[in-house]
């Protein structure tokens, strides 16, 4: 079902409306001790790395955003029957280099990149060139970590355009295993089921990697700072701009 959205009850409680569903963050130390699991979203522009994000957080899909300068959403869930802390950092997009294989990759990722434990590639079915993407990036996820596993998965986003699909499902499973991780077809805006099923997967994995043990990762070299601002109120403040740019006119999907 499609409803309007109306701007003048967005910021009230218990409507059934994006955001009037309070997304909850909750402090690491509320949760299991150092048991930390953060997580980054890469690809190029427009494959739905925003959407989603917000479909695994609040099984809403919101049609649109403004553009993304990279948002860090925390909150609790739970793994194994364990509570954990799960982070979960959006980036601005990623581009190829005129030759095909460097990348235009802002520093602000690359913070992201050293950062996070688990990575999120993202390309879209009906954009063949985000897929052409997900190599040179792994590539360059792979040059900031040198040593050991990576937890990774590779998503390809917008399943529900069938018709302009330009990647088929096997190039994404043969990319998948090329890459060492599990290929997740979904669609942000038609099913938030897909989309829990691949981040929990990734959190799993990557659980998995820091071995249950103090949740950080012990790494030598260049020590960058983790990137900024872990605030929910900022994807609230990114809404309501979109809202107030296109009126009553936009709509979202329950
Ligand atoms: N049909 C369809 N459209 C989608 C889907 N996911 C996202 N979109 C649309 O694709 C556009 C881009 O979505 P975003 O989530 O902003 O993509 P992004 O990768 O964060 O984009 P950048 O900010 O450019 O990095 C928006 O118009 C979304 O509504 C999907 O699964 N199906």
């Amino acid at each position: 079902m499609r409803l309007p959205i109306d701007p003048t009850t967005t910021m009230n409680s218990g409507s059934s409306n994006f955001l009037l569903v309070p997304i909850q963050e909750y402090p690491v130390l509320d949760c299991v001790p150092n048991k930390n699991v953060k997580i980054v979203v890469l690809g190029a522009s427009n494959v739905g790395k925003t959407a989603l994000i917000v479909r695994f957080l609040t099984k809403r899909f919101i049609g649109d955003y403004e553009a993304n300068t990279g948002a860090l959403y925390s909150r609790k869930i739970n793994l194994d029957g364990e509570q954990v802390s799960l982070q979960v950092q959006d980036t601005p997009c990623v581009s190829l280099q005129d030759d095909a294989e460097g990348l235009y990759c802002q520093e602000q990722i690359n913070r992201s990149i050293y950062w996070a434990d688990g990575y999120v590639l993202v390309f879209s079915i009906t954009d063949h060139s985000s897929y052409r993407t997900i190599q040179p990036l792994y590539q360059h996820v792979r040059r900031i970590h040198p040593a050991g596993n990576i937890p990774v998965i590779l998503v390809g986003n917008k399943s529900d355009l069938l018709r302009a699909r330009q990647v088929t499902a096997d190039e994404g499973e043969t990319l998948a295993a090329s890459l060492g991780g599990a290929y997740f077809e979904v669609s942000a805006r038609e099913n938030h089921e897909g989309v829990h099923a691949a981040f929990l997967h990734l959190c799993g994995e990557v659980s998995r990697a820091l071995g249950g043990g103090n949740g950080e990762k012990r790494r030598g070299g260049l020590h960058l700072a983790r990137p900024k601002s872990p605030n929910m109120q900022e994807l609230k403040r990114r809404f309501r701009q979109v809202l107030s740019s296109k009126g009553k006119s936009s709509t979202t999907t329950l």
